[in-house]
């Protein structure tokens, strides 16, 4: 049997024994991803397949359906194990030869993003088997491309061995605790593994790849799709000066990306021992996709540059673990939790822990305080100075923290704000525990992350109107009472590859630093400027507020689609083109049909750029949707079209009604509300206050000009998160009561909410005294008032918030 080891590959062909080399050129369109069935396979010709084409069945005939395939998938499993095995032993040639490399090249246009991790590579060879089969089951069946999911979607028993989603975690400790698990798994408990991370992207849609699972790269009107890169370098031209977002900050861009890599990291294929697949120097088939540089191409073709590298992303088994089409893998938790700074996986967390005081891990420069930790190895392949040997790259919960210094900074801008909370939370509470500490500042972390996105970021991407429609505007008071359970929070396909990467065409040509501008071509993966000692952190995110995004339109700046991760001229990546191809990896259907499904009617673009966006394609139904949405008119009151902003405000719908521990919720895992209410008072600009040496800021950090709707705000005396909301025991007394028939009377609460532990006050909350000139004779007759106001008194409950007895033990 198949050993679950290394990352392999079932669709390349057989290598030469002599040669060793590919005994065919394989064409990435037309290539049978599976090789034909065993002979030695039962035969099928004697079962009437004609019910795979019916759409109603009896239970009798989805019984019979089922037989014939576990029938088929039984027959075919040999071959598709062997296929898989004969790839990998490919892939091992590719990598003697010295053509995949562990380690990045020159050429390599993806930086982090093509770090795939171990738990990715383990869930691979099951998405192939998967994949494989059901490839095998619709040719014999003769099934429709669009009715695969439809027909093929059984849990089959015979394939449950091979699922990566068949063992469900124990979530009896998860159901009453008030923190997430690190890998956001029995965060729904009827659905333990919804919005984990290493799970599935759902769709919005049924993919439509080209023969089962390849690439959709055919048109309507038959014949190739347009290039990718021709499309990139005829549509989305270069951004000018003339074409700043009127409002936006360049922070708008950054909290974007930062914001997305929480939620969503997608897994590429590897070679063998992980290595990068070099599909530019090989001609072989699946997961070779690479992207064609036409003759005579605007930038490129000066360098002879024909081919740049691009592999597909991993395949991988459905969450369902049924059959059906080919699906990729999200390698970070979907929520909305901080996932990028703490890790998506307890081996990642935990690395990033100091294990005192609840902290995470600073790094030890000699010059400068407080930054990240330092990724001495220099595992993130960045591009380090030789003469500075100080300077290193981070480690963060997401290995893409160091594609460029504006994300190191909001990256080590919420590690201090975790350092900070737990540093006073600590204060107060003595006893509280290491492990108290890391939760409760956690918790509080993944509460600011989501009221900044909903009640700030997407404010200014979508608009009043979305944002109502959509009941995605957080509450001033009280709590969100819309937990659905059967809400699936897991991030959509049409998102990920298209609709949140409308920051793409937001993105600058350059990081403004102090008086100084760094194109960005010129930082990527480089951390110099968060080391210099003249601004470092705070320059970097002062200049993101004080300069503007570029509006979202077909338009990227030339870094992006001509030197993205540039380390040789000429041999940069194109970030539209790779959108685009990524989309068509993906089987993510053309542009017109989401808009349909988003009820997005009419003309929503400029006609101009509609008819600058029909030049490059035969027919409209070809366009792609990251072509055709990124250059949609923005919406009323927002920044993106109409069809891209219906996708993201469902998305984030989902993100918020599916997560049990959404920071308005009330329940088991809830803030107190007067917690809450501290949580709701917090701003982006506050946090950036609180944890830079920045003196004054827009008082909205994501909106550029400042004037009677957006004063600048002093950082001087910004209000902490009041933590006596999280102070266990008594409060302080409060004022006594005005003096009346010789009696008052004073106040305290006990603050025994979550995570406090109960029976936290000994003594009473109130205290009663004589007051006033009374003569002797009165005392008795004071006394039994007294006594019988204490008696009232004690009646009240002593308590402030939600009583937990429980969450002090975890
Ligand atoms: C300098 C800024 C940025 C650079 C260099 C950059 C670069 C990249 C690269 C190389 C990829 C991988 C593409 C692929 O292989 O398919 C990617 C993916 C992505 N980017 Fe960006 N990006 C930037 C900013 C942003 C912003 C501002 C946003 C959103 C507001 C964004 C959203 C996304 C999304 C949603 C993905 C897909 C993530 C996944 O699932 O793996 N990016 N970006
Ligand atoms: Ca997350």
């Amino acid at each position: 049997r198949l050993q679950f080891e290394k990352d392999i590959d079932p669709i390349t062909e057989p290598l030469d024994p002599i040669t060793n080399q590919p005994t065919a050129p394989s064409d990435p369109i037309t290539k049978q991803s599976i090789q034909p069935l065993d002979t030695t396979a039962q035969p099928i010709d004697n079962i009437d397949i004609t019910i795979f084409q019916k759409v109603e069945v009896t239970p009798e005939e989805q019984a019979m359906k089922d037989a014939i395939l576990e029938r088929i998938v039984s027959a075919s499993l040999s071959t598709v194990e062997r296929n898989i095995q004969e790839a990998d032993a490919e892939n091992k040639a590719f990598f003697d030869q010295g053509i995949d490399k562990v380690g990045v090249r020159s050429t390599d246009a993806f930086g982090p993003h093509l770090l795939t991790s171990p738990q990715a590579l383990k869930i691979a060879p099951s998405g192939k088997i998967f994949t494989g089969v059901s490839k095998v089951a619709a040719e014999r069946l003769n099934i429709s491309k669009e009715s695969i999911e439809q027909q093929l979607s059984r849990p089959l028993p015979i394939l449950q061995p091979f699922c990566a989603f068949s063992i469900l975690p124990d979530c009896t400790q998860a159901v009453n605790s008030r923190y997430r698990t690190i890998d956001g798994s029995c965060n729904n408990l009827n659905n333990k593994l919804w919005g984990r991370s290493f799970t599935p992207f759902e769709r919005m849609m049924p993919a439509l790849y080209d023969s089962f699972d390849q690439p959709r790269q055919t048109s309507l009107f038959q014949g190739p799709l347009p290039l990718a890169r021709t499309i990139s370098s005829q549509f989305h031209l270069q951004s000018v000066l003339g074409n700043l977002m009127p409002d936006l900050s360049h922070m708008a861009m950054e909290f974007g990306q930062f914001l997305s890599h929480d939620i969503q990291r997608n897994a590429l294929s590897t070679g063998y021992a992980g290595s990068n697949i070099n599909c530019c120097q090989t001609n072989r088939g699946d997961p070779c996709f690479p992207i064609e540089i036409p003759i005579g191409d605007p930038y490129y073709s000066q360098f002879n540059r024909t081919c740049m590298n691009f592999v597909r992303a991993l395949p991988t088994s459905k969450l369902d673990c049924s059959m059906g089409q080919r699906q990729q893998l999200n390698q970070n938790t979907h929520y909305i939790d901080g996932s990028h700074i703490y890790g998506s996986d307890d081996q990642t967390s935990n690395s990033l822990r100091t294990f005192t005081g609840g902290k995470l891990q600073t790094g030890a420069d000699p010059n400068i305080p407080n930054l990240l930790p330092k990724d001495m190895n220099n595992n993130a392949n960045c591009i380090l100075p030789q003469a500075n040997s100080n300077v290193k790259c981070f480690l963060a919960g997401d290995i893409r923290v160091n594609q460029q210094p504006a994300l190191i900074s909001l990256h080590t801008i919420f590690m201090r704000e975790h350092n900070r909370i737990a540093a006073g939370l600590a204060a107060l509470n003595n006893g509280w525990s290491d492990q108290i500490l890391y939760d409760e500042a956690r918790k509080i972390v993944g509460a600011i992350l989501q009221h900044i996105t909903y009640k700030e970021f997407l404010q200014v991407i979508l608009g009043n109107s979305i944002m109502t429609s959509y009941g995605l505007t957080p509450f001033t008071s009280g709590y969100f009472n819309g937990y659905d359970s059967s809400t699936n929070p897991a991030i959509k396909n049409e998102f990920s590859t298209a609709a949140f990467r409308f920051g793409h065409s937001m993105v600058h040509d350059s990081l403004k630093y102090g008086s100084t501008s760094h194109l960005f071509k010129d930082v990527f993966l480089k951390p110099d400027l968060v080391y210099d000692t003249a601004g470092g952190i705070d320059s970097i995110t002062k200049d993101l507020t004080d300069s503007f995004s570029q509006k979202v339109d077909e338009r990227l700046s030339h870094q992006l689609t001509r030197h993205l991760f540039e380390q040789q001229p000429g041999f940069g990546g194109d970030l539209a083109a790779i959108n685009i191809q990524r989309g068509r990896d993906h089987g993510i259907p053309f542009y017109l049909l989401l808009k349909t499904i988003c009820n997005v009617g009419g003309t929503v673009h400029n006609p101009t750029v509609w008819n600058a966006l029909n030049a490059v394609y035969q027919t409209q139904f070809d366009i792609d949707l990251f072509s055709g949405g990124v250059s949609e008119n923005p919406v009323v009151g927002g920044n993106v079209g109409p069809t891209f902003a219906c996708i993201i405000a469902k998305q984030f719908q989902a993100l918020k009604k599916g997560d049990r521990y959404y920071y308005e919720n009330s329940g088991n895992q809830a803030f107190a509300l007067a917690q809450l209410d501290e949580i709701r008072k917090t701003t982006l600009s506050k946090v950036i206050c609180r944890n830079t040496g920045i003196t004054s800021i827009p008082t909205n950090a994501f909106l550029k000009n400042t004037g009677p709707s957006n004063l600048m705000m002093s950082c001087n005396g910004v209000s902490e998160i009041d933590y006596n909301q999280w102070k266990c025991g008594w409060s302080n007394w409060g004022p006594w009561t005005i003096c009346e028939n010789f009696i008052q009377f004073r106040l305290r609460t006990c603050r025994q909410q979550k995570p406090c532990g109960a029976n936290v006050c000994i003594g009473n909350a109130f205290q009663v005294q004589m007051c006033g000139s009374y003569s002797d004779a009165d005392i008795s007759l004071i006394e039994i008032r007294i006594q019988n106001l204490e008696l009232d008194l004690a009646k009240q409950p002593k308590d402030s918030g939600v009583v937990d007895n429980k969450s002090s033990s975890e």
